[in-house]
């Protein structure tokens, strides 16, 4: 092939794929608002009861549906690998779970089924409509545009979001707090006392109290979360705000709650932690994203850039950091050395002593 045929080849391929790109991004939320429906539906979960592959007229009659909307709606899952299609002996075609739609199952383990819920509620959709008013104004919380006040206080006025928040939380802390089990154990030996700061409905700490039975948790979180949190055996539940104080413990454990503020608030924070635990022996532990800065880590480096727009849209100045921003963060609320240890998951633990 001559050089300008190859030019020419090149160029089409490029069209073809850009057209791709173009439809995926255009219509790339109706993948998520099929899910949350497939979600509704329970339709993973009827097949999962079921014990086996279900034909379109079991599950429609199951789910109580019309099975023609229901073919298209199992058309689309197929197509993009959620379900699997398999011939049965009557010459018709069944629906069988995968890897991926067993992660859907409400109550399966590792289940992702309720992060799915919080993140295409109406409420968490409506910031993203005010991101670009964000980046112009530097500061006006696209959340807060569109309900008039911040996440936190949003829920603690709206019990079925606030549950929404706290289920999700407890989907990915299924997820995460067994890889941060397994890839560093080691820090939490010699620990008596850990006070999970923000720890939603204790699902963390509780995971790490089993893993670590001579650990005494300390559930720490508003007000409104713990008084709705269920009692879970060998967890102290406390309630108030981090900004005042933090119960005293050997140890603090934050997951995913410093990425919703700013460094000021971060240092803040971790300041009140530092009064919290012992001088000479005292940790911080903290499980959140860190951005990578030049090479790639791993294949879920999306999934950070993602989570730092999602802090755009949903937090006031909350955001993913690189190591450098964890760094000054650290050192200014006097934490003179870290340990930075990655895990089989989106986030990284830091360790952090004073
Ligand atoms: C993103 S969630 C993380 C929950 C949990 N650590 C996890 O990863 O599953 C942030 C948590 O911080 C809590 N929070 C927000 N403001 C707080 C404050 N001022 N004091 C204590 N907790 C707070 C929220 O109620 C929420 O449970």
């Amino acid at each position: 092939m001559e050089a300008t045929q190859i030019q020419v080849k090149k160029q089409m391929e490029e069209e073809a794929q850009t057209e791709v790109e173009i439809w995926n991004y255009i219509f790339g939320f109706v993948k998520m608002a099929v899910l949350k429906c497939a979600i509704e539906l329970g339709i993973a979960d009827a097949i999962e009861n079921h014990g086996g592959p279900m034909t379109l007229s079991e599950l429609s009659s199951t789910l109580n549906c019309a099975p023609s909307n229901l073919h298209r709606v199992m058309r689309f899952l197929v197509h993009y690998q959620i379900f699997k299609e398999k011939p049965t002996s009557q010459c018709s075609i069944a629906f069988e779970q995968t890897p991926i739609s067993r992660r859907f199952i409400k109550h399966g383990q590792n289940s992702m089924a309720a992060f799915v819920l919080l993140e295409s509620s109406p409420v968490m959709l409506a910031p993203w409509q005010g991101l670009g008013g964000r980046v112009l104004a530097n500061g006006t919380s696209a959340f807060d545009s569109a309900h008039g006040k911040d996440v936190w206080a949003y829920a603690a006025e709206d019990a079925a979001h606030s549950k929404l928040i706290n289920d999700a939380m407890a989907c990915n802390a299924r997820v995460t707090v067994p890889a941060v089990i397994e890839g560093c154990p080691e820090v939490f030996d010699g620990i008596g006392s850990l006070v999970d700061v923000g720890g939603g409905n204790g699902t963390a700490l509780g995971l790490l109290v089993k893993a670590f039975p001579w650990i005494r948790g300390i559930n720490f979180d508003l007000l409104h979360v713990v008084c709705d949190n269920e009692k879970c055996d060998g967890l102290e539940q406390v309630g108030g705000d981090m900004f005042q104080s933090i119960p005293m413990a050997d140890a603090a454990f934050f997951m995913q709650v410093l990425h919703d503020w700013d460094d000021d608030e971060c240092i803040q924070i971790l300041k009140n932690c530092r009064e919290a635990i012992p001088k000479e022996k005292g940790k911080v532990i903290i499980v959140e994203t860190i951005i990578e800065e030049e090479e790639e880590r791993d294949k879920l480096k999306f999934v950070r850039l993602m989570l730092d727009m999602v802090m755009m849209a949903h937090t006031r100045k909350g955001k993913e950091r690189t190591l450098k921003e964890w760094d000054y963060v650290l050192r200014q609320a006097g934490f003179s050395r870290y340990n930075v240890k990655p895990i089989h998951a989106v986030q990284s633990v830091i360790e952090a002593f004073p």
